[in-house]
């Protein structure tokens, strides 16, 4: 069960409950581009690996990435659960839900906002989620209905931001973190990616966005940075052919940096594994 954390008494009225998961973590970011996928998809790997049930919720309705991080074939579809639910896929010992599933993505989606926001609930509502720890939910780029809808109905303990060094993207994730706080959802961190480019030719680094924003982003808001992750080729071509890099380089530096940023946010959420195998269950 979700510990209902972060919404106020009048929005828990009207907040949905997400059968099968026990905390609910929102990954966003306030512009796109910055690698909120790619920061997701590992973070939950990671989050398994150290011994949780994990669970991901691609909320990008118009542009869903899961499913190709994941390695889930296009044309993959889920198994129907009962009346009306949807058993999610499972990739990589994680269990995932996208539109990625349900529709060809070759297709443009030509939606207008209430059908978006209508078909992220029903990917909420409708997933038979089995004994999920910990939930996370790749957010779209922005501040629009899906937004307000998962802030207003959802019952989220907490929200990763994910910027990249560079002014204007800070820009945009001040107004990301502001939207979680205007609505009691505290924010577990920042995550600084691409804050250092690392050449793969010759090894040498370089600040090509910046340096230090997340820093000061985080001290702004009284948040913590999770942690900084470098610009490399491998990060991109591993999250892009299906294997992230936490399974492709699974005692790699990068891999290292996000199995710690899963042990800060399980902390923050009061969480423990079990004898850290990564089929443990828990119980309320
Ligand atoms: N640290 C990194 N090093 C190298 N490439 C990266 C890194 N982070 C992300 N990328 C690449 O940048 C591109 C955009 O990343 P991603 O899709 O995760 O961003 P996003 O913020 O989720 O985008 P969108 O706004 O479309 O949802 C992808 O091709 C991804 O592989």
């Amino acid at each position: 069960m979700a510990s209902q954390g972060g919404v106020t008494a009048q929005q828990y009225e009207e907040s949905v409950v997400i059968e099968g998961v026990k905390h609910i973590v929102a990954v966003a970011s306030g512009k796109g581009g910055v690698g909120k996928s790619t920061v997701t998809v590992n973070l939950a790997l990671a989050m398994a690996a150290e011994g949780y049930r994990v669970g991901i919720l691609d909320a990008d309705i118009h542009g869903p990435s899961q499913a190709q991080m994941l390695g889930v074939p296009e044309g993959v579809r889920p198994q129907q659960a009962g009346e009306n639910k949807f058993k999610p896929l499972e990739s990589h010992g994680v269990q995932a839900m996208s539109m990625a599933f349900m529709v060809d993505t070759r297709e443009p989606m030509v939606w207008r906002g209430p059908m978006v926001a209508g078909a992220f609930q029903q990917l909420l509502t409708q997933t038979a989620w089995q004994d999920v720890d910990v939930l996370f939910i790749d957010m779209p780029p922005g501040t629009g209905d899906i937004q307000l809808t998962l802030a207003q109905k959802v019952p989220v303990d907490g929200a990763v931001i994910v910027t990249t060094p560079q002014d204007i993207a800070l820009l945009d994730a001040r107004k990301g973190i502001e939207m979680f706080r205007k609505v009691n959802v505290p924010v577990l961190g920042v995550v600084e990616n691409m804050s250092l480019h690392v050449c793969s030719q010759c090894g040498h680094a370089e600040p090509i966005f910046g340096e230090g924003g997340g820093e000061r982003i985080a001290a702004e808001y009284d948040a913590r940075v999770l942690g900084r992750l470098p610009l490399t080729l491998s990060i991109r071509e591993q999250a892009d052919s299906g294997r992230p890099t936490v399974i492709a380089e699974p005692e790699g530096e990068v891999t290292g940096t996000f199995r710690d940023m899963a042990r800060q946010i399980a902390e923050q959420l009061g969480e423990q594994p079990e004898g850290g195998g990564p089929s443990i269950s828990f119980s309320d």
